[in-house]
Parts: C-alpha cells; sequence; structure tokens
C-alpha cells in the first residue's frame, strides 16, 4: 500500500480534541459474523439460520460481518490496487476529479466545517454503476462499475435476509428500495494515511451515524474503525482479513424498523503505521421515497410509531446542514419516541 510522503494532508490542522496522544485505545468490539454461503447456495433451512442470524446482529449491534458473500476476492484485491494507484497520484492529478458534493476531496467531510486525517473519493451510483468523475487513473472507473454492481447484489441478499428474519411478510421491504432504477447509493473511498508523529492518534472520520439503509464496508486489513456500544462506550473493530464485509445499519433503517434496528455510530481514528484505505457501498432509497416506520413494525409495538413520514430527499436537505456528529433521525421522531 502507498504512503502519502508530502501531502496536503499533512498541513491540516486539528483541534486539540480530535487528538488522542496517551488514552489507551479503546478494547475491542465482539462483532457477530453471519455467513452468507448457508443462505446464497443453501437449503431454505439454512437460508431461514441466516435471516434469523442478520436480524440477531442488526436488533443486538446494528453491526456485523458478511463472509460467504460471493464477491470475488480477485475483483477486491484489483480494487485495493487501483485505490492505492489512485491515491499516489500526485495531488494536482487527485484535484482533477474534484467536485462537490462528488468526486475527490481531502480533509473536508462534507459541507459544515468537519475535518479529519483523510482523502477520498465519493461517487454516485447510477442503475449502471459507479456514476464517476473522469478519473486520473487507469481503469479505476470500469473496476468501480464491476464492485458497485456485486456489492449492490449482495446487499440486497443481506437486506432480503433481514426482513425475512425480523418476521416481516414483505422480504423485499428493504431490498426493493436499493434494486430501483433511482436509488440514491453513493460509493466512498477513503484513504487515511499513517500519522507522521508516533503514538499520536488523530480522527480520521469523526463520529457519525450513515444516513442510509446500510452501509457495506470493507477496507485493506487495517484497523481504525470504532463503533459505539449501546452503553455509550467505544470499541475498536479488530480489523477485518481484507475478504470480508462489515454492514453498518444507517438511520433509514432505523427509522423503517421503528428503532427496532439502531443505526451505529462510529468513528475512525487513525494511528496505525499503515495507511487504511475502506471502501463503502451506501445503499440508499431513491429520493422521492417516503420512509415511513413499517406497519408490521409499529404494531409490534402497541402502535407507539417512533418517526413520522419523511421523503428521503427531506432527510438529506435537512442532514445537509448539519455537523457530521449530530443526531439527524432525532428531527423527525415523533413526541411518543422522544418521551420514551
Ligand atoms: O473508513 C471507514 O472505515 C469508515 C468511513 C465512514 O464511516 C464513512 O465513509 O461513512
Ligand atoms: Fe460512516
Amino acid at each position: 500500500m502507498v504512503v502519502l510522503t508530502k501531502g496536503e494532508l499533512e498541513q491540516i490542522t486539528l483541534t486539540p480534541s480530535a487528538q488522542r496522544a496517551s488514552s489507551p485505545p479503546p478494547p475491542l468490539a465482539v462483532v457477530p459474523e453471519v455467513d452468507l454461503s448457508t443462505a446464497i447456495d443453501g437449503t431454505a433451512a439454512g437460508r431461514a439460520a441466516a435471516a434469523r442470524a442478520v436480524a440477531r446482529a442488526c436488533e443486538d449491534h446494528g453491526f456485523f460481518k458478511v463472509t460467504g458473500h460471493g464477491v470475488q476476492a480477485r475483483l477486491l484485491a484489483r480494487l485495493d490496487a487501483a485505490a492505492a494507484a489512485f491515491f499516489a497520484l500526485p495531488q494536482k492529478e487527485k484535484e482533477k476529479a474534484a467536485g462537490s458534493p462528488f468526486g475527490y476531496a481531502s480533509k473536508r467531510i462534507g459541507g459544515n466545517g468537519d475535518l479529519g486525517w483523510v482523502e477520498y473519493l465519493l461517487l454516485g451510483v447510477t442503475a449502471a454503476g459507479a456514476a464517476a468523475p473522469p478519473l486520473p487513473c487507469c481503469s479505476f472507473r470500469d473496476l468501480l462499475d464491476e464492485y458497485v454492481a456485486a456489492v449492490r447484489k449482495m446487499t440486497c441478499t443481506v437486506l432480503e435476509l433481514m426482513a425475512e428474519g425480523l418476521g416481516l411478510d414483505d422480504h423485499a421491504a428493504f431490498a426493493r428500495l436499493v434494486q430501483a432504477s433511482d436509488s440514491d447509493s453513493m460509493l466512498r473511498v477513503n484513504h487515511y494515511p499513517p500519522r507522521p508523529e508516533p503514538g499520536q492518534v488523530t480522527t480520521g472520520f469523526g463520529e457519525h451515524t450513515d444516513p442510509q439503509i446500510v452501509s457495506v464496508l470493507r477496507s485493506n486489513a487495517t484497523s481504525g474503525l470504532e463503533i459505539s456500544l449501546r452503553d455509550g462506550t467505544w470499541a475498536a473493530v479488530p480489523a477485518d482479513d481484507a475478504a470480508s464485509f462489515f454492514v453498518n445499519a444507517g438511520d433509514a433503517l432505523q427509522a423503517l424498523t421503528n428503532g427496532r434496528v439502531r443505526s451505529v455510530r462510529h468513528r475512525v481514528m487513525v494511528s496505525s503505521a499503515r495507511p487504511r484505505v475502506s471502501v463503502v457501498f451506501f445503499a440508499g432509497p431513491p429520493l422521492r421515497e417516503r420512509l415511513a416506520p413499517l406497519q408490521g413494525l409499529v404494531d409490534r409495538e402497541g402502535g407507539r410509531r417512533r418517526y413520522r413520514d419523511f421523503t428521503w430527499r427531506e432527510y438529506k436537505t435537512s442532514a445537509f446542514r448539519t455537523k457530521l456528529a449530530e443526531n439527524r433521525l432525532g428531527y423527525f421522531e415523533t413526541a411518543a419516541a422522544a418521551s420514551s
């Protein structure tokens, strides 16, 4: 993997609160693991077991690891190599792909002053694949399309299992939103260079919840990701083996499930001697989609509805005005949820 030597990231001045010079890292998270192969090519009983495992992992943690997903290891290795080659380009070259909201950016996350020790490519995803700006790097663009197709398919399998495991009659309730030709999904490729000062820990990506239904994430087997547990403490996600994916529930799923699945707060802390590269597929609904807690799940709570209806466009407009760390879903809570 590539290390930036004299990049512009090194000129970021982060606030002292973004640094963690001496405090010990948080304990390791126990991340549930679901083997999708039993659902993809297994028996009905295997599928039912995988559905239960996905639903349990969602309800307990909102964060889990999937293996046996069927996405080819060769594709993942090629993507890692292409991402490393892109971020190793001279700054001027990378900036040819700069844009807002999509394209290359460094250190600025969103439009409200959030900074991190990160540079990234944010891409829209269309029915045909990744809507990338012209990228000054070889075959990156074609690979992104291939990757999006494979990961979207796997994400939809996970979402079908989730609906099944949560006991919904409509097993396509979540997956349909991501399969729609106008689904508002995105892909982000993040690069966190190692810190130049030994022992220094810096915020790579400040704490936040992801807006979409789920985010499906993998990295180059490098640590840094941390999740907030139900009691509010932080836990470090053990580095993955570069062949598995992590699934992270987002705000849209929390609303659709009437709060039964929690959108997991997470952040990336950078200390490692290795650069971290992560690739995140954000599976979102169409902008026009009206999201409301699913009736079957509201009924199970004695009719108590925790979120009011909102279109995905409304959520995004509202979230766009906030800082990264804010509780963006709070704005859509009903009085019943706020008082519970
Ligand atoms: O780099 C990571 O592992 C997580 C990044 C992240 O949370 C995001 O892009 O939303
Ligand atoms: Fe995130």
